[in-house]
C-alpha cells in the first residue's frame, strides 16, 4: 500500500514537472502577442490581445488546481494530457485568427502542442488530435474566406494549409516511431528485471546455500563464527550468551557397526532434535563430523545447563530406524558463558576443556567450563 502510494505520488509529480514545462510554451505564447500587438502586428484590440493571456491564464488555472487537490486521477489518463492539447489547439487557433502576416510562424504552435502528447497518447489518439488541429486550421480559413475577412493571399494560405498538413503528418510518422522506440525500451527494461530478480533469487539462494550444512540443514561452521563474533559485538555488558559444544558419543562405533548411512541419519535426527527444542533466535550449527556447536542469547548457566540437558536426555531416548530396537544414542556438551568483549576462540577452546572433562567423566552428561576449575 505504501509502495503503491509513493508511487503514486512520484508520477504525480512528474505529471506536475509536465504541466510546468508546457506554462513555458504558454509564457512564450503571452510573449508573442504582446510583442506583436506593439510591433501593429496584432489583428484585434488591446482587450482582444488580453484575453489570450486571459483564457491561457484561466485555462492552465484549471488544469493546474486539477492535479494539486489529485482531481486528475479520476480520469482515466490522470495526466490529462489530452485535454490539454485539444485546449492548446484551440487557443492557438484563437491566436492565429487575430493575426495576418506572421501567421505563417505561428503555425508552428500546433506541432509544439503536439509535441507534449508524443509519449503520452496513443498512436489513434495522437492522430485524432493532428487532426483536430488540422480541421481547426481549415476551419478558420474557411470562415475568413466565407465571411470575405480573409486578408491574405488565398495561394499562400493554401500553401500554409498544404505545410502544416505535411508537417503534422510527419509528427505522426516520428510519433510512431518514437512510440516503438519506447516500448522496446519498456520491453528491456522489464525482461531485465525479471533477470535481476532471478538473479537475487539466486544470491539468496548461494547466500544459504554457502551459510547451510548439506546434511543436517543447520547452519555450517563458517556461518555460525560469523554470526556469533556478530551476536558477541552487540552484546551489552551485564547480559552473557550460553555457549555449549555438543559431540555424539560413541559415532564412530555407529558407522561402523551400522554404515555411514545409518549415521548420517543419526547426524540428521539430532539436528531435527536440537531444532525442535530451541527458541528461534538461538543458534545451533553443525561445527564439523559429529560436533555440534550452540549459543543461546542472553542466557545464564542455569538456563543453559537445562536447555542442553533438555536436548541431552531428548536424544538418550530417541530410537532410530537403522539401530536396533533397543540401542539409545548419546551425547556429551561442554558449556561456558560468554561475556561481552569476551573472544570467542577462547570461548570455543572453554566450552572444549568442559567437553573433555563431560567425556572424563563417562559421557552422556554435560559440564560447565567453571567447574573444571573449581
Ligand atoms: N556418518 C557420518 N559420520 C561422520 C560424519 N562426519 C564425521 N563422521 C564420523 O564421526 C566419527 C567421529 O569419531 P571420533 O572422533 O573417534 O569420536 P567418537 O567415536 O564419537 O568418540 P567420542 O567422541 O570420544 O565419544 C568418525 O568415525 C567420523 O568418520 C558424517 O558426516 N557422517
Amino acid at each position: 500500500m505504501i509502495a503503491k502510494d509513493s508511487k503514486e505520488s512520484r508520477n504525480q509529480a512528474l505529471r506536475l514537472q509536465r504541466f510546468y514545462l508546457a506554462q513555458i510554451s504558454y509564457i512564450i505564447s503571452y510573449s508573442v502577442v504582446a510583442v506583436a500587438w506593439l510591433v501593429g502586428q496584432y489583428n484585434g484590440e488591446m482587450w482582444h490581445a488580453a484575453s489570450h493571456v486571459a483564457l491561457g491564464l484561466a485555462t492552465q488555472g484549471a488544469f493546474f488546481a486539477m492535479f494539486i487537490t489529485g482531481m486528475n486521477l479520476r480520469f482515466r489518463d490522470p495526466s490529462l494530457t489530452s485535454p490539454q492539447i485539444a485546449v492548446a489547439t484551440i487557443l492557438v487557433t484563437y491566436l492565429l485568427s487575430q493575426t495576418t502576416d506572421i501567421r505563417g510562424s505561428l503555425l508552428m504552435l500546433y506541432p509544439l502542442s503536439l509535441l507534449f502528447g508524443v509519449f503520452m497518447l496513443s498512436m489513434r489518439s495522437f492522430i485524432m488530435h493532428a487532426a483536430f488541429a488540422l480541421a481547426c486550421y481549415t476551419l478558420l480559413l474557411t470562415y475568413e474566406i466565407n465571411l470575405g475577412s480573409h486578408n491574405r493571399e488565398l495561394s499562400a494560405s493554401l500553401l500554409e494549409w498544404l505545410i502544416l498538413a505535411c508537417f503534422l503528418t510527419w509528427l505522426c510518422l516520428f510519433g510512431s516511431y518514437v512510440r516503438e522506440l519506447q516500448e522496446r525500451l519498456q520491453r528491456r527494461h522489464q525482461t531485465l528485471q525479471v533477470h535481476q530478480e532471478t538473479l537475487k533469487g539466486m544470491m539468496g539462494q548461494l547466500q544459504s546455500l554457502a551459510a547451510t550444512d548439506a546434511l543436517t540443514g543447520l547452519a555450517n561452521r563458517r556461518h555460525f563464527l560469523n554470526e556469533a563474533e556478530r551476536r558477541i559485538h552487540l552484546l551489552g555488558p551485564p547480559r552473557t550468551l550460553g555457549l555449549a559444544l555438543i559431540d555424539l558419543d560413541h559415532f564412530k562405533r555407529i558407522n561402523d557397526r551400522f554404515g555411514h548411512a545409518v549415521g548420517d541419519e543419526v547426524l540428521r535426527g539430532f539436528a531435527e532434535l536440537a531444532k525442535a527444542n530451541l527458541r528461534g533466535d538461538d543458534l545451533i550449527a553443525r561445527f564439523g563430523g559429529e560436533e555440534f556447536i550452540l549459543i543461546l542469547g542472553n542466557s545464564d548457566m542455569a538456563t543453559l545447563t537445562h536447555c542442553v540437558e533438555r536436548i541431552r536426555e531428548a536424544f538418550a531416548r530417541m530410537q532410530f530406524p537403522g539401530l536396533p530396537e533397543e540401542m539409545r544414542c548419546t551425547l556429551s556438551a561442554g558449556l561456558c558463558l560468554i561475556r561481552a568483549d569476551d573472544d570467542l576462540e577462547g570461548c570455543i577452546q572453554q566450552a572444549d576443556q568442559a567437553l573433555y572433562l563431560a567425556k572424563e567423566n563417562g559421557r552422556n552428561r554435560s559440564e560447565a567450563y567453571q567447574h573444571v576449575h573449581v
